[in-house]
């Protein structure tokens, strides 16, 4: 594997001043856990309050609009997320692909301005259940990574992929190892690729949808992942440490 095990929390839209005891309780302990490498996304709002409690955790921001500063009532861009201590953001998430209608060229014009500030990207893929069930999965997602992967110049130092079926988002069913590890293996094909195997080494590939902590030992442990993007499970100290103990643990297997 890569590098360390990278264990994300997204917080999506949850969370006010009243969270940062929670942010304040997962960097201590993350201090403790070097093996692995630890990063939470809060809504806007906390992202600077987040940043100035974290001594060892990462921190990123959920999304970014993909222009300069300028008319857009209601939008934050990438270099205000810089600004207040992001260091990463999120992009293409399937959440952001339903609710907001985002395209794979929008997503593209993000990925854009996100480099530009300096930002790493976690580039989001995943399919629906129909998908899945006509037997597309796999070049679904891969469609979805073929868009975007030109992108990356530098993808080793910028580019995290999270592969998050959508119908394991929040339902409390998990992909099976098999399928995680299938797709997962897909995918490295394709950065391989892509970007030649050396580089394609650097970066890593998380698996994301109701991972918790009593199933995050034995997804972390597939050798082809390389962390997890974590939603409801990130919320509490103790289920998201729970999993940051299941990556440190999964390490020494
Ligand atoms: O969408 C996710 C993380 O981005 C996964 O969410 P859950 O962990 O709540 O299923």
């Amino acid at each position: 594997m890569a590098e360390r095990p990278y264990i994300v929390g997204n917080w999506k839209m949850n969370g006010t001043r009243a969270m940062l005891s929670e942010a304040r309780a997962i960097d201590r302990a993350a201090q403790r856990y070097m093996k692995v490498e630890v990063a939470v996304a809060p809504p806007y709002t906390l992202i600077h309050a987040v940043h100035k409690e974290a001594e060892q955790i990462g921190i990123g921001a959920q999304d970014c609009h993909s222009g300069a500063e300028g008319a857009h009532t209601g939008d934050i861009n990438a270099s205000m997320v810089a600004d207040a201590g992001a260091k990463f953001v999120i992009l293409g998430h399937s959440e952001r692909r339903q609710d907001h209608a985002e395209t794979n060229e929008l997503i593209n014009a993000k990925i854009e301005s996100a480099l530009e500030a300096g930002l790493r990207v976690i580039l989001c893929c995943g399919e629906s259940l129909e998908t899945r069930d006509a037997g597309e999965a796999e070049s679904f997602v891969l469609g979805q990574l073929r868009a975007a992967l030109p992108i990356f110049q530098d993808p080793a130092d910028r580019l995290t992929i999270a592969y998050e079926p959508i119908w394991a988002i929040g339902t409390g069913r998990t992909a099976t190892v098999e399928d995680i590890a299938a797709m997962h293996r897909a995918i490295r094909a394709l950065l391989d690729e892509t970007f030649g195997e050396d580089v394609s080494a650097k970066v890593r590939i998380l698996y994301g949808g109701s991972v918790k902590p009593d199933n995050a030992r034995e997804i972390l442990a597939v050798p082809e992942v390389g962390g997890a993007l974590v939603g409801g499970a990130s919320l509490s100290a103790e289920n998201f440490l729970g999993i940051v103990v299941g990556a440190s643990e999964a390490e020494e297997v």
